[in-house]
């Protein structure tokens, strides 16, 4: 077991803004983690998404192949994913995407028949919304925490059909867990803008802050009751010039059977994502090339698949 580490707890309801926003500064320069709390997601919404997720991965096998991912969305069975592509077996999660409910021609959902399981699409479309809504509120406070204007994000189009995609993740329990080589999830950091994740309470999640350190030291990311827990992405990392961290995590296996709800939010495919004037100087020049976010996106995820999206 890893090292515990207290992470900050954000409150997103509170109406000081300007001290929220320097704590969320704070925590996005040290680690890129921290939890949101109060943020406005009714706990009752966040059970019947669990509740349907375990429903939808006790399905047989061949019932969630009907629903394989095609592009960006849809089901993802045991070891299909390498998120770290240097190791050889794949990740034991399975996993299901759902993407942008609206508006986006590339990008179909996948949903199981009414008749399976009549209440996952209405409990996913608003749990699907409720997230954005959240994150969104969410990313004007990192837009302060940034010195620009709460709405910059919004006015360079990051946010406009933003590309939002739900994973639902299941871990299995025991059978495996004594393989030292095997993940639920190996080491990545995540692709987009901000990532918010919420846990049932099995522990397993880890962050390591200085990836080229050897050995790594891993730290374990405890669930927080009513918490999400909030990870910087690569493309808010490329946008600061490495000031606010897209951290390096994995969830590593335990006896125990885990399942966990991830918002990813990324921006529009169109937003270029280039280095903020405020994060850049003459000693300090941009240490990314611009790049229109659908391309980056698309590059990440290829990798991870071994497969054209
Ligand atoms: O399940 C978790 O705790 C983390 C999942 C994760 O990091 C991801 O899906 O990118
Ligand atoms: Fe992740």
């Amino acid at each position: 077991m890893g090292e515990t580490l207290k992470l900050p707890l954000i409150d997103l309801s509170s109406s000081d803004r300007i001290s929220t926003s320097k704590l969320i500064r704070q925590a996005c320069v040290e680690s890129g983690f921290f939890y949101l709390i109060n943020h406005g997601v009714e706990d009752e919404l966040i059970k019947r998404v669990f509740d349907e997720s375990k429903k939808f991965f006790s399905l047989p096998v061949e019932e969630k192949m009907k629903l394989e991912r095609k592009g960006l969305t849809g089901y993802t069975p045991m070891y299909s994913e390498t998120l770290d592509p240097t190791l050889k077996t794949g990740d034991l999660k399975e996993s299901i995407y759902i993407g942008p409910l609206t508006g986006v021609d590339h990008v179909q959902n996948r949903w199981p028949s009414e008749e399976v399981l009549s209440l996952w699409r209405p409990t996913m479309e608003s749990y699907y919304e409720k997230l954005i809504s959240t994150a969104k509120r969410l990313i004007t406070l990192i837009a302060l925490a940034l010195n620009l204007d709460e709405n910059f994000f919004e006015d360079v189009g990051a946010l406009r059909n933003p590309m939002g995609f739900i994973r639902l993740l299941h871990y299995p329990g025991e059978q495996i867990a004594s393989n030292k080589e095997m993940y639920g999830a190996s080491a990545h950091s995540d692709y987009g803008m901000v990532t918010l994740l919420a846990t049932d309470g099995v522990r397993g999640l880890q962050i390591c802050k200085e990836k080229d350190k050897h050995p790594q030291i891993w730290e374990d990311v405890p669930h927080v009751d009513k918490a999400f827990i909030v990870n910087i992405g690569d493309m808010m990392e490329r946008w600061t010039n490495c000031l606010f961290r897209s951290t390096l995590h994995r969830v590593t296996l335990t006896t125990e059977e885990r399942y966990s709800v991830a918002l990813f939010l990324d921006p529009n495919d169109d937003c270029v994502v280039e280095c903020l004037k405020s994060c850049c100087s003459e000693n300090s020049p941009p240490s990314f090339l611009p790049i229109r976010s659908g391309d980056y996106l698309r590059t990440r995820f290829n990798l991870t698949y071994a497969s054209e999206v």
